[in-house]
């Protein structure tokens, strides 16, 4: 059953699309902020009425029950996160929330899908860009329809790399970040950058634009999507330290090739974080 799945990447397309539309039209109102996890951790209500949207016409149209999901608004309202052999939806509705409450352009819904803990397939919608990345296990990555691919610069001194800051503002997790940043700058690279989302930032690895990109902190539902795009344009995954890529661990890094990614490795300060699917500790 070689297209088992085909009907429900092309919905997640569609999805993603008018999810994109209600933001976009969103940012252009006044927007309240609130906080989450610390101060620096923001959603507004159009974080938790788009991810109510995505998850209510994936309902409808494939039945529920059938498949799980994993929502960033849901799990902070306390849904558990655990990923199954069930097919399983996950979800960033809006990618980039500080960008969004700032108006800084780059905010991306991201849609992933996986089977049997392997990811299908993900669709990244980079809704102030109008710009649609998208990649089924096996066949491609795709931005507007059009093949993508990595950079094939192997020459760490010709490349760029993506990093970000995360939200984590203790002063030794921001030194280690810091220092991180410095030692790759001064390998040195021809530059650092960030876009503020990090599924758009995979997507900037698996069109090429950059050479990797690394964050430790991150969540399931911002990267699920853009790791099978890079995987299809070319691309690699590898945990912080070496290891496989393990999308509850909350620590990735993408690139073009195994050379650059073991480079940036090395130079890597690697911080504590809780698992996406650690048992919830009751205070
Ligand atoms: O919370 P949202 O969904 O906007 O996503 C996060 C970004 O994806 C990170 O790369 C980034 O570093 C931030 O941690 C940011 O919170
Ligand atoms: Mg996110």
């Amino acid at each position: 059953m070689a297209d088992q799945w085909q009907e429900a990447y092309d919905f997640a397309v569609q999805v993603a699309r008018a999810a994109g539309a209600v933001i976009r039209k969103a940012g252009e109102e006044e927007i309240k902020v609130q906080t989450k996890s610390c101060t620096v951790d923001l959603v507004t209500k159009t974080d938790e009425r788009v991810e109510k949207i995505i998850i209510g016409s994936l309902k409808e149209q494939f039945g529920e029950g059938t498949h799980c999901f994993i929502g960033e608004e849901s799990v902070s309202k306390g849904q558990p996160c655990i990923l199954t052999d069930k097919p399983t939806w996950i979800i960033d509705p809006v990618d980039g929330t500080t960008n969004f409450v700032h108006g800084f352009p780059f905010v991306a819904v991201s849609i992933a899908f996986a089977v049997n803990k392997e990811i299908e397939f993900g669709v990244v919608y980079s809704c102030m860009e109008d710009k649609m990345y998208k990649a089924r296990k096996g066949q491609g990555a795709f931005c507007d329809d059009e093949p993508i691919q990595v950079s094939d610069v192997k020459d760490i001194h010709k490349s760029i790399i993506i990093c970000e800051h995360g939200t984590d503002r203790s002063p030794e997790t921001v030194q280690k970040i810091f220092s991180t940043q410095k030692k790759i700058l001064c390998i040195p690279v021809h530059g650092l950058r960030g876009s503020g989302t990090a599924a758009t930032n995979m997507c900037l690895v698996a069109c090429g634009a950059v050479e990797a990109f690394f964050e430790i902190g991150i969540h399931c539902w911002d990267i699920a999507a853009g790791a099978v795009i890079v995987r299809e344009a070319g691309g690699l995954l590898l945990d912080v330290d070496g290891g496989p890529f393990d999308v509850m661990s909350r620590r990735m890094v993408s690139g073009n090739n195994m050379v650059i990614v073991n480079r940036i490795i090395k130079e890597i300060e690697i911080f504590d974080t809780v698992r996406d699917d650690a048992p919830i500790v009751k205070k």
